[in-house]
This record gives structure tokens, C-alpha cells and sequence, in this order.
């Protein structure tokens, strides 16, 4: 019997493409403080009122659009991921999702069924970046479930993996056989966050969104900044790959509400970047290590009808690393190296 086990933990999906379960998922995702960060008051108001019943039907039809005959891309390729990692790493692994199932008590009592005296389990939240909006709330509900449940194994959770060399490799890859064509720039989109978030996870108050060039001034704010995280990732995957500053830009994507986003924002860059002499584009999305809505629908799909219809002449969506076997290598020394 096994003494330790994993959790790969992700975001959640709705449990179909239903405007009901929409509504559901919906509401357990943007009711979460660390998402939309307002007053109970406003958030409900703000969630139940108006972003729930408008977003909801819309939503739908975008997964619609993406849903595979065994359900939703993102909990299909987290559970291939998890097949795959089996393959490497003898220790029990389950699944748990932020929203929606299998939540908390699911994935701990998956693992204690067959191992009743374990003694460890080793969270492993599928973001490369911090956030307060994803690694973070992952991190803290595990940890609530955990205590209020009881439970006597210890739970450790790795580091967000943004500058990892075996992450930057394995980007790199995934990236490698697209250059081949004829391309003028890779846009690096990343999910994008309200710059509200960025100064709160700031310990120092005084370092984040400062000035022009804070991402790059040593600091220990960077352990939890997710502009620093980020950029890091695109320059250290240039690098690896030989492209040079003028072949390479990073945006955000996935705005919602009216809040100050980071920027420059993905869906206001691609219809311009035709008109700026950047007709072939390459897109790849490393905040996602599998594809899902964010991925196959915003940059896929709509992300390739505004860069297209404005002008542009050819535009390559790269999939997320997903089960390539230079990734599951990765995330297993990952998880080999909590102590
Ligand atoms: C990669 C990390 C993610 C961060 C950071 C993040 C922040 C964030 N997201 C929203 C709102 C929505 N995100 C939605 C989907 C979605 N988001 C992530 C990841 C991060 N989000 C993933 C992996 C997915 C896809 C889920 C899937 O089933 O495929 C959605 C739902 C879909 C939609 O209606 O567009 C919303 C809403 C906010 C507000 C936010 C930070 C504050
Ligand atoms: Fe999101
Ligand atoms: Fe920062």
C-alpha cells in the first residue's frame, strides 16, 4: 500500500453544455472571493444579477462548439494526463477540480480507499503561474477540505513551475515544429487577470505595476506576481527557442467585466496586428498546460476569424502541451522532487 499519493488539480468544468449547468458552474466559479474580489453584496449582485443570466446561454454555445463526445477537452485531457503520469510515477494519482467535480472529499477518499495509511499527498495545482484567481484559491481549498476533514496525512503542494527548465523544454517543443513555416511573430496569450490582483498579491505593496520595468527588477514580490511569472516564461521560451525580441509579443486574454485588465489585451491585439505588417501569425497559450474553452474556442476559433477578417494571411494555433511525453516527464521529476 501506497504511503503517498497525487492530486492534479484544475479549474473545472461545467458538467455539460446545458444553459442550467452553465448557470451552476457559473455561479460556484465567480462567487469565489478570489475571482471576482468584491463585497459578498456586490459579488452576488454583480454574479447572480447580471454576469450569470447574460453569460450563461453565450458560454454555452462557445463550449458547444469545443465539447468531445466524452465530455468537456479540459477534464478528458486532465484525466489523460493523469494516465500518462501513471505510466511514470508508481504513487496513486487522482483528479480534483476547483468547480464542479470531482471536488475536495472525491479526490481525498479516491486515494485513502486502497491506501489507508497514507501518509502524504502532494497537491499538484495544473497552473505553471500564480494567481490569486487559480493557483492560489486551488491551493487554499485543498487545504480547507483538508482540515476540516481531518485528515492525518500531511499535504504539500509544489511551486507554480513558470521558469522550470523542464517546463521551458517542454514549451519549447511543443512550440519547435511550427517554426518550420513561414511566420512573421509568435504571440505568446496568456489568461488574463484585473491589475487589482497583481497589487494584492504584492507583498511589499510597493513593487508590482510601479514602474514600466518592475517584472524585471529583483524582488521577492515575484514569487507571487503573475505579470512576472508570465513574462518570464515568454522570455525564457524565446530564448531556448533563438527568437529574437521583433519575433515575439506577449497579451492577455479572456477579459471579463470592466475592471482594469492586464495588458495589452489578446482580443484588441489580434485584429490589430495585420494593419501593424504582422500577417502570419503563430498563437500558443502556456497558462494552459491542457486545452480547453479558453484555448480551442477564444484563440482557436474566435482569435483566428478577428486576425484573418482584418487582414491577416495565415494563423496557427499551437495546442497546449497535453500528454507529449517531454511534459509528462517534466511534471513527473516535478512531483519526484517534493521532499
Ligand atoms: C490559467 C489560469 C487561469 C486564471 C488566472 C483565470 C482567471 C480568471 N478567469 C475568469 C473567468 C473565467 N474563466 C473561464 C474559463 C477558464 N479559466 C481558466 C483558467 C484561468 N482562469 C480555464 C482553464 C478555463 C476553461 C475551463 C473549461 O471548462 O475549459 C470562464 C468560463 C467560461 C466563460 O464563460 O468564458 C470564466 C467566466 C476570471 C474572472 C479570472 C480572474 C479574475
Ligand atoms: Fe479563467
Ligand atoms: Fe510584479
Amino acid at each position: 500500500m501506497a504511503k503517498r499519493g497525487i492530486i492534479l488539480m484544475n479549474l473545472g468544468s461545467p458538467a455539460s453544455t446545458s444553459v442550467p449547468d452553465l448557470r451552476k458552474y457559473l455561479t460556484q466559479f465567480l462567487m469565489d472571493e478570489k475571482v471576482i474580489d468584491k463585497p459578498y453584496w456586490l459579488r452576488t449582485l454583480l454574479v447572480k444579477g447580471l454576469i450569470v443570466p447574460f453569460r450563461s446561454p453565450k458560454s454555452a454555445e462557445a463550449y458547444q462548439k469545443i465539447w468531445w463526445p466524452e465530455g468537456s477537452p479540459l477534464i478528458v485531457l486532465t484525466n489523460k494526463l493523469k494516465t500518462a503520469l501513471e505510466q511514470k510515477i508508481s504513487d496513486p494519482i487522482t483528479t480534483s477540480m476547483r468547480y464542479g467535480n470531482p471536488y475536495p472529499k472525491e479526490a481525498y477518499e479516491a486515494l485513502i480507499k486502497d491506501n489507508p495509511d497514507l501518509e502524504e499527498v502532494i497537491l499538484v495545482p495544473l497552473y505553471p503561474h500564480y494567481a490569486m484567481s487559480s493557483f492560489e484559491t486551488a491551493v487554499d481549498y485543498m487545504k480547507a477540505a483538508h482540515k476540516e476533514l481531518g485528515y492525518r496525512f500531511a499535504l504539500k503542494t509544489i511551486d507554480p513551475f513558470y521558469n522550470n527548465p523542464g517546463y521551458i523544454e517542454a514549451m519549447a517543443e511543443s512550440i519547435r515544429p511550427y517554426l518550420d513555416q513561414d511566420f512573421d511573430q509568435l504571440l505568446f496569450s496568456y489568461h488574463g487577470i484585473p491589475e487589482r490582483h497583481v497589487l494584492k498579491t504584492d507583498p511589499t505593496g510597493s513593487h508590482c505595476m510601479q514602474t514600466e520595468n518592475c517584472c524585471y527588477t529583483k524582488s521577492e514580490c515575484h514569487k507571487t506576481c503573475y505579470r512576472h511569472q508570465v513574462t518570464m516564461t515568454s522570455e525564457l521560451v524565446a530564448k531556448k527557442l533563438g527568437l529574437p525580441k521583433t519575433k515575439w509579443q506577449q497579451s492577455y486574454q479572456s477579459r471579463l467585466g470592466r475592471d482594469p485588465w492586464l495588458l495589452p489585451s489578446t482580443q484588441v491585439r489580434l485584429p490589430e496586428m495585420p494593419g501593424e505588417g504582422i500577417k502570419k501569425l503563430l498563437v500558443v497559450c502556456p497558462s494552459f498546460v491542457s486545452d480547453c474553452l479558453e484555448t480551442l474556442e477564444e484563440i482557436d476559433i474566435r482569435g483566428k476569424e478577428d486576425f484573418l477578417g482584418n487582414g491577416g494571411e495565415s494563423y496557427q494555433y499551437i495546442p497546449c502541451m497535453n500528454v507529449q511525453p517531454l511534459w509528462i516527464d517534466t511534471l513527473a521529476a516535478i512531483i519526484r522532487e517534493v521532499h
